[in-house]
């Protein structure tokens, strides 16, 4: 796998725990400048996919590759932190890595947040500690960049502009982004593909420029109806009342896949 070109695949992808197929037919890629939104409800294996590809767990079927040496960059959903600890945004950036004064001023300079450098982590909105949890992944100068759930505990001018935020970083840095987002309605313009999971691959494709309605343009306004998306959820497949899938050319099986007989869809529903 060339490593300036595709970052990891995954390929037909299963993980099987306890009896129970956790995810299953899990299929995407994601390119170095590109970036892959993975949506889907709680507990829709988002994480698990994403564990897959990042070598975390091995799957029980399917195939993950990665290119050689590369460098990943994980933001988790949780920030773990004792907050009675005294930590300040600088410090935070030299956790785990040493990093030049240079670099963390450039890092944090890069996200917005250069005058809180001497700030207490504890004291940081939610908005701004997502920034200095970004600006510490980009100091590791990641070939990918790993999200779950970017925007937790942020409003949505704050949300708006962290997706703006990452849509930069990937041009300044020229890495691939793979974000985790239980948001069905809300993913950014500059999302290149988004997988859409409930247990399997659902759906996927690119996100539409966000709907031209007046009501949007007039709640969030005409630069920020710009700046997002909204994925156009249209399933190829419905599922019947009897559980079997009827497709979008009329006929009707027992799974979702037409070529792919064994896929079993009890574990969950579509509802
Ligand atoms: N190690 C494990 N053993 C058993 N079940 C697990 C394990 N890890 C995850 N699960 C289950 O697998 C399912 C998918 O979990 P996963 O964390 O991938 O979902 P998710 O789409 O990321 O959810 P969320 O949006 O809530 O973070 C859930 O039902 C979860 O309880």
């Amino acid at each position: 796998m060339a490593k300036k070109d595709l970052l990891v695949s995954l390929k037909n992808v299963g993980v099987e725990r306890d009896g129970k197929w956790l995810v299953r037919g899990v299929d995407f890629e994601v390119r170095r400048g590109e970036i892959v939104t993975l949506i889907g409800p709680n507990g829709s294996g988002k994480s698990t996919s994403v564990k897959c590809a990042l070598g975390v767990i091995d799957p029980t079927e399917g195939q993950v590759n990665r290119a050689t040496d590369l460098v990943v960059s994980y933001v988790p959903q949780k920030f773990n932190l004792d907050w009675t600890l005294p930590l300040s945004v600088k410090r935070l950036m030299n956790l785990t890595a040493h990093h030049s004064h240079a670099d963390i001023e450039e890092a944090l300079e890069q996200v917005g947040i250069a005058h809180l450098a001497d700030a207490e982590v504890s004291h940081l909105s939610g908005g701004e500690l997502q920034r200095a949890q970004l600006a510490r992944a980009m100091l590791r100068k990641p070939d990918l960049l790993v999200l779950d759930e970017p925007v937790q505990g942020v409003d949505f001018q704050g949300e708006v502009a962290l997706y703006e935020l990452i849509a930069h970083m990937r041009d300044h840095h020229n890495c691939g982004v793979l974000l985790i987002s239980h948001d069905l309605h809300v993913v950014m313009a500059a999302t290149d593909t988004v997988i859409c999971m409930n247990g399997h691959v659902c759906c996927r494709g690119a996100p539409k420029q966000v709907a031209q309605s007046a009501e949007y343009q007039q709640l969030f306004g005409v630069r920020r109806s710009e700046a997002l998306a909204i994925y156009d959820h249209q399933h190829d497949h419905t599922h019947l009342p009897d559980g079997r899938v009827k497709h979008a050319d009329g006929t009707i099986c027992e799974d979702c896949d037409h070529s792919h007989g064994a896929h079993d869809h009890k574990e969950h529903d579509h509802a």
